[in-house]
């Protein structure tokens, strides 16, 4: 049986790619050391995938930023405001990713969005009027050749081409009118790959696994028909993900496509489809069965009962989607051993494919028997014990446990007159730049070459620091700056029992971000306070409000590695639970504003509408209610929300019941306000006045622009204004630069506001 994945890490097993990236931004790297970073890291990855006995191996899954925006570049979907900046193809792409500011002009980045339920992020491509839809790139067959002339046939991997209309923005023009030289342009790859001898091509279509409307199956459908037909070489492997396909599963079989990728871990009608429906005999089923999202070992005996379900001799064993969502490998940590047995990271998955496949094949019992035992073993028993007391305590929750009194009107007063802020007080997000000084500190303190005491006095320092900048640039409300954290969610992993942590377990979030996300392994509790010292220092430096910066229970769970042995919901009220002590503690210790960050609030949205309550916010709204809900009314709660699409849950953000939230804004379109003013949303906002994902530096003017627009949207006093998120990311030099433009901004705005009043 052959063996595949759909995509693997590029970023790398130590984070080259990241380092050497981020060395050609401070032009420490020339974009020829660069190319031959990649090269190297490409082919590292093909031999160990090789070397695994993996069958069929992708290639072109590799990026410098993102595949989306690999996709539109090569397909010549480049807005012309970038194209007109004149610079090299590989500044043209790392503009179109981070925006540029310099010599040849200025121009904001394209929007980010997060990927489907995923903490990874494509950049949107951009068709404009003017775009001319065409095959200009190379990228996709100049990686085949590379991995040809080192004796790897690869399975070219782009984004195909529904997916890319679906994540795109129109801007001045419709699909329609680019359709076809879009679809000539696709062609054009399959010709291309043809002739260069590739036997498959990957056209990935997550976006198949949504609701899809008679229209957009339609387009589908009529994309594909022509796309597909007609004579070629190179097979097509129609590659979706993240779901099941249940309202187009029945054309996909009519499709001229050779092969067709489902997910049997998340499809949870996957299986259902394939027995009501069968599976055409004409293609190769790719049937993604170790998950490509999770870290834990895969149960054998529940993959083998599937595929015993699958027709054997069409089979393609694969992962449910890319590994790009798990890190590289479990040999670099130094778990025990009966800890390490139960995890899989990408390298592991790859031999759990191959021995799926050994086991999977009848003739093969001897390796059979001796592999399915060591597998069981992980199985048959109870990996943790519950925490009887926990489980006590949430059994004894009540509705009141999750109300919050007195109601939003009634606090609102109180905290007006308690906290006396000006009109569009101005904030951040929490964090302050993690400069290398910062990093560089902690990894010290990791190594045990700075003693605690040290690094202590070291981050106080900072604190204090960034307390008197906030101050001298007249910000209203302050933060501590969170340079005791290496990442909000981590860092409370770290602080709490219940999770393990990793070393080296790299997973990219973005660009050159990349996460550790902590892994879930027992009953979740807090043993002592986490964030209040730090936050109770920053307050006593200042007579203005200190916020108290938290992370909410669901972003937690939804940036951690979750258990599989008990739900979502239960690791997620667990979780609250911890978390409402500190928000009781911070507040005992006089912090007035406490911002609890919910920035992940949307990541395991299901994708199907019909799901959304009753598998999701049905229990994510109100484990974010019980985190809060025994506050004092003067106490103000904030939270944050990063890539503002909400629109379509808005009335579920509402029933969260904080009384302030800021959110991203700023690089999509400000459509989501005239949502917020047509549903009376009660909870004040502060939308993000410029982007914090790229170095460029907003000017007053601009911001002023800016909040000009948002005051006509939103009341003036639920205005706040603040930057799109937190800080961490950025220089210090650009971000100094750019909070004083929004104070100096906001002052401005509020002064027109006071006479326009008086008038
Ligand atoms: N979990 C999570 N998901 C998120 C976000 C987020 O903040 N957290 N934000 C949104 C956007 N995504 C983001 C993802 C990562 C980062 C980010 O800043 N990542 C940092 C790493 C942060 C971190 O874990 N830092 C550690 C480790 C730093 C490090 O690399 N240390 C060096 C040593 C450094 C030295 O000696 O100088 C090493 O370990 O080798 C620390 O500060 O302690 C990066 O990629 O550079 C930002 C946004 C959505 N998803
Ligand atoms: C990714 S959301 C970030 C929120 C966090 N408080 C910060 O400012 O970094
Ligand atoms: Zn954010």
């Amino acid at each position: 049986m052959k063996t595949t994945i759909v995509g693997f890490p590029r970023i790398g097993e130590n984070r080259e790619l990241k380092i050497a990236t981020e060395k050609y931004f401070r032009g420490d790297l020339t974009q020829e050391q660069l190319a031959a970073e990649g090269k190297r890291l490409r082919r590292m990855h093909w031999n160990l995938l090789k070397e695994a006995g993996i069958s069929l191996i992708p290639s072109n899954d590799f990026s410098f930023y993102d595949t989306t925006l690999d996709t539109a570049v090569l397909l010549n979907v480049i807005p012309n405001r970038f194209s007109a900046l004149q610079l090299s193809a590989l500044d043209t792409y790392f503009a179109l990713a981070r925006g540029y500011q310099g010599e040849a002009g200025d121009v904001t980045a394209l929007p980010m969005k997060k990927w489907f339920n995923t903490n990874y992020h494509y950049l949107t491509p951009e068709f404009e009027q003017q775009t001319e839809v065409k095959l200009v790139g190379t990228k996709v067959f100049d990686e085949y050749l590379e991995a040809k002339a080192i004796g790897i046939e690869t399975r070219p991997v782009i984004l195909g081409p529904y997916t890319l209309i679906k994540l795109s923005d129109f801007k001045g023009t419709t699909v329609q009118e680019h359709l076809p030289a879009l679809i000539s342009a696709y062609q054009e790859v399959i010709a291309k790959l043809s002739e260069l001898g590739a036997e498959w091509l990957q056209l990935d279509e997550p976006s198949l696994v949504k609701d899809l409307t008679p229209d957009e199956r339609q387009l589908f459908m009529s994309i594909y028909r022509e796309l597909a037909g007609g004579t070629r070489e190179t097979k097509l492997l129609l590659q979706t993900y993240f779901g099941d396909v249940r309202d187009i599963y029945e054309d996909l079989s009519t499709l001229p496509v050779d092969g067709i990728g489902l997910d049997f871990v998340e499809g949870k009608q996957t299986l259902q489809l394939f027995e009501t429906f069968g599976f055409p005999q004409d293609k190769k089923l790719f049937a993604g069965v170790v998950n490509g999202k999770n870290i834990w070992r895969n149960d054998y005996s529940r993959t083998l009962n599937l595929l015993a379900k699958l027709p054997h001799d069409q089979l393609v064993l694969s992962t449910s989607c890319s590994l790009l969502h798990v890190p590289f490998s479990v040999a670099q940590e130094s778990f025990p051993a009966e800890v390490a047995r139960h995890f899989s990271f990408a390298k592991e998955k790859l031999s759990e494919l191959t021995e799926l496949a050994a086991i999977a094949d009848p003739t093969d019992d001897i390796a059979k028997s001796a592999l399915l035992a060591d597998n069981y073993r992980l199985f048959d028993t109870a990996r943790v014990t519950a925490n009887e007391q926990l489980t006590h305590r949430l059994a004894e929750l009540t509705a009141a446990d999750f109300q919050r009194l007195p109601a939003f009107e009634e606090r609102s007063r109180l905290q007006k007159s308690a906290l006396a802020l000006p009109l569009l007080p101005t904030t951040t997000i929490g964090s302050f730049p993690q400069t290398r000084e910062v990093k560089a500190a902690r990894a010290a303190f990791k190594k045990a070459s700075l003693s605690e005491a040290e690094y202590h006095d070291f981050l106080r320092e900072k604190i204090a620091d960034c307390v008197a900048f906030q101050e001298d640039i007249g910000l209203d409300v302050l933060v501590h700056g969170e340079f005791e954290r290496n990442d909000m969610v981590e860092y409370f992993g770290e602080h709490l029992s219940g999770f393990l942590f990793t070393k080296k377990a790299w997973v990219q979030s973005y660009g050159t971000r990349c996460v550790k996300p902590p892994i879930i392994w027992g009953d979740i509790s807090r043993e002592r306070p986490i964030t209040v010292g730090w936050s109770a220092f920053a307050q006593h430096l200042t007579e203005k409000p200190v916020k108290g910066m938290l992370t909410g229970p669901v972003t937690i769970l939804n940036w951690s590695f979750p258990r599989e042995d008990i739900s979502l919901k239960e690791s997620t009220l667990q979780i609250a639970l911890a978390i409402q002590e500190e928000v009781l503690d911070l507040e005992a210790h006089g912090i007035k504003i406490i911002q609890i960050d919910e920035a992940a609030l949307r990541e395991k949205l299901p994708l199907r509408k019909s799901d959304w309550y009753s598998e999701y916010l049905d229990w994510a709204i109100p484990a974010f209610r019980l985190v809060h809900s025994r506050v004092a009314p003067e106490t103000q709660i904030h939270t944050h929300m990063c890539y503002s699409e909400f629109a379509d849950i808005l009335t579920a953000i509402d029933q969260m019941d904080a009384d302030v939230i800021s959110f991203e804004a700023s690089r999509s379109n400000l459509s989501l306000l005239d949502a917020l003013s047509a549903q009376h949303f009660q909870t004040a906002v502060g939308p993000g006045v410029y982007d914090i994902h790229s170095p460029r530096v907003p000017s007053v003017a601009e911001l002023r622009a800016t909040i000009q627009a948002l005051l006509e949207k939103i009341a003036a006093d639920k205005l706040w204004v603040n930057p799109d998120c937190g800080l961490k990311t950025r220089d210090e030099k650009e971000t100094f630069a750019s909070l004083k433009h929004l104070a100096q901004a906001a002052q401005e705005a509020r002064k027109e506001l006071v006479y326009d009043n008086i008038e």
